[in-house]
């Protein structure tokens, strides 16, 4: 059955994160972003979230070239061309190079689409099959090491499977023995969104001393020879994030010993439909796997609920309650972790309503592109 598509919304909204989140290249507050809205012939309505922040510090892309991507180059693909399941999507993008927050921000609203036309949840639509996933906490810089524990003490005592802690040059292995003296027990992991080089290796080889679950990025953020060669070094398990924007370059880091786990962001990737072929990859390999997190409003983070759905998500993700980062999250319910666990919704699509009086709240333009 095709997709009869009418129109897509691209609603812009700011949001104010109740905490600063701070990382060893920078720190925000007020997030900028997309809700992209498709509607059907049947007036359904498919919700996607785009993840790029306003400064391209994580990856290159940014809100104001997301909006460009989209509106110039891929809302146009899908008027011109005929395509029947969300699946053809990613291919159908293909002729546009990288950009893949823009991309996976139109294709999730398509694949709730589609799953809510089906009367199927997006965790079903993708082949999910887990009705709870375990989700961890990452805590971004804190301004000293007390404020840190107290907060590490906050989630631990929520429940939350494992703590992600935020490292740079200078605060990286005293504070990590700092955190370790009072959790002796607890699941600690670190990133460092590749604030290091091959140059610090015996630094990054102290940290075996601490039974990390692994260390996030440690390189640079397209690297996977060094960290191949960084992973022979040291007992650490090392996380691909940055490095990981594609299903070839997953196959390529599991190839050269690049890593042992990897974080899958559908934003970083281009789409729920290459989220799934690297899941299904590192499946095949024994590598461990973990949902990641772009601080994301009630729609991005419902999209990574169905996402941590699949099989092969072994690891607790990032995906923590809507409010550890917001007063008032866009969806109804609101996401709630309850012990550690998120229940994965089985009503159609996202699973959560848009809560209409926040969406509009929260808008600070919106523009339509009719089929
Ligand atoms: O809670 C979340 O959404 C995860 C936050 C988080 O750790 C990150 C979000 C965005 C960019 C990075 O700083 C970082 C990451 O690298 O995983
Ligand atoms: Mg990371």
């Amino acid at each position: 059955m095709s997709i009869n598509v009418k129109t897509i919304h691209l609603h812009k909204l700011k949001m104010r994160l109740n905490h600063p989140f701070t990382t060893s290249f920078g720190t925000v507050q007020d997030k900028e972003f997309f809700i992209i809205e498709a509607v059907d012939d049947k007036a359904n309505h498919g919700y996607g979230e785009s993840v790029a922040f306003s400064t391209p510090w994580y990856t290159e892309e940014t809100v104001m070239t997301t909006e460009h991507i989209m509106e110039d180059f891929l809302i146009p693909i899908l008027q011109q061309n005929s395509w029947n399941h969300p699946k053809e999507i990613h291919q159908l993008f293909s002729s546009i190079k990288q950009n893949n927050m823009a991309k996976a921000a139109i294709e999730g609203a398509i694949w709730d689409l589609y799953a809510k036309r089906e009367n199927i949840s997006l965790s079903q639509a993708i082949g999910g099959t887990k009705s709870e996933i375990d989700v961890g906490i990452s805590l971004g810089i804190q301004p000293t090491t007390e404020e840190l524990l107290k907060k590490i003490n906050h989630y631990v005592q929520a429940g939350y499977k494992r703590v992600k802690l935020k490292i740079k040059p200078g605060q990286d292995i005293d504070l990590i023995r700092e955190v370790r003296s009072h959790y002796p027990n607890l699941p600690i992991m670190a990133d460092a969104n590749s604030a290091y080089t091959l140059k610090d290796i015996d630094l990054l080889k102290q940290l075996d001393a601490f039974d990390l679950m692994m260390i996030e990025q440690p390189l640079g953020s397209d690297d996977i020879v060094d960290h191949a060669k960084l992973q022979k070094a040291i007992n650490t398990p090392i996380c691909l994030d940055e490095s990981i924007t594609s299903y070839d370059d997953a196959r390529w880091a599991i190839e050269l010993g690049s890593c042992k786990v990897i974080n899958i962001k559908t934003g970083r990737v281009g789409g729920l439909t290459e989220a799934k072929r690297i899941h299904d990859l590192c499946v095949e390999n024994n590598v461990d796997i973990w949902c990641g997190g772009m601080l994301e409003a009630g729609v991005g983070r419902a999209h990574n609920i169905a996402l941590s759905s699949l099989a092969g998500f072994n690891l607790p993700g990032d995906t923590a309650g809507s409010s550890h980062y917001w007063k008032e999250d866009i969806i109804k319910p609101e996401v709630i972790v309850d012990n550690g666990v998120i229940h994965v919704p089985d009503g159609p699509g996202i699973g959560y309503d848009i809560n209409h009086e926040k969406l509009e709240q929260f808008m600070m333009a919106s523009k339509e592109f009719h089929f």
